[in-house]
């Protein structure tokens, strides 16, 4: 991650469900700037490995340790759900909230919400109830409330699931540009096209175990296994 400190290792992490597991035994070490895009079958695990990662899973066992205190790695990340849970209230106040729990002075608040209404093409729609929203402008209002906190770990789980190609492309030059300013990002994604177009490194998962993973060119070129080079030709992949 550009911040150096901010790198995560996990430790023979379990989640069992009901005397099943359905993640791990995971270890990895993740840092680095960019994209990391975590990819696998229906069920694979992906969407417990982030919620891990963020601390909001309960682990049966192992560890996961980021190299800065807990509080401060929470503080740190933002998660956007991959149905976008908003305030039943207007653009500018679901904008407006990550702000005013910082405690940031009503006028930085103002400069930044304007700013983000912008950045997410909401100017216009600042004073309307977010629930009317389309599906696609709901997706950036939720992108935007996580990145106004300039987080320096984001993840979203499959942020672009039903979105129609326009919404799917203003939401990756989104991320894209919250990359390049810094923030590390770790998505879940069924689309390998946009896999392929934004990933640095993939986490492949397959029966709740970590697969195959590295960085994207050597993913996509070369697969080692059998099941990676089957899931990238479209087969079904158990
Ligand atoms: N609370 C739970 N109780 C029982 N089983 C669970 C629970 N949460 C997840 N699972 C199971 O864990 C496995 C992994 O689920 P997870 O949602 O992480 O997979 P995923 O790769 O994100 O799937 P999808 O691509 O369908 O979103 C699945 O078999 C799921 O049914």
């Amino acid at each position: 991650m550009v911040d150096p400190q901010m790198s995560v290792s996990l430790a023979d992490v379990v989640v069992k469900r009901r005397g099943k597991t359905v993640l791990g035994p995971i270890n990895l070490d993740l840092g680095g700037a960019g994209f990391t895009m975590v990819i696998g079958p229906n069920g694979a695990g992906k969407t417990t490995l982030l919620k891990v990662l963020h601390g909001v899973e309960r682990v049966s066992g192992g560890t996961v340790q980021w190299s800065v205190p807990d509080d401060q790695a929470r503080q740190a990340q933002a998660y956007v759900f991959q149905s976008p849970i908003m305030l039943r209230r207007s653009v500018r106040q679901n904008l407006s909230y990550p702000l005013q729990l910082l405690g940031l002075p009503k006028s930085e608040i103002t400069r930044r919400v304007d700013q983000w209404a912008g950045n997410i093409g909401l100017q216009d729609a600042l004073d309307s109830p977010a629930p009317r929203l389309s599906g696609g402008e709901k997706q950036k209002l939720a992108l935007g409330r996580a990145l106004i906190r300039q987080p320096k770990v984001l993840f979203l789980d499959e942020p672009c699931a039903n979105l129609d190609g326009r919404s799917t492309r203003e939401i990756e030059s989104l991320l894209t540009a919250a990359a390049t300013a810094g923030t590390k990002i770790i998505m879940t994604t069924h689309d390998i096209g946009q896999a392929r177009r934004l990933a640095t490194n993939i986490l492949f998962l397959l029966g709740g175990a970590l697969h195959e993973s590295g960085p994207a060119s050597e993913f996509f070129n070369s697969p080692r296994t059998s099941e990676a080079k089957a899931f990238l030709k479209g087969d079904i992949v158990e």
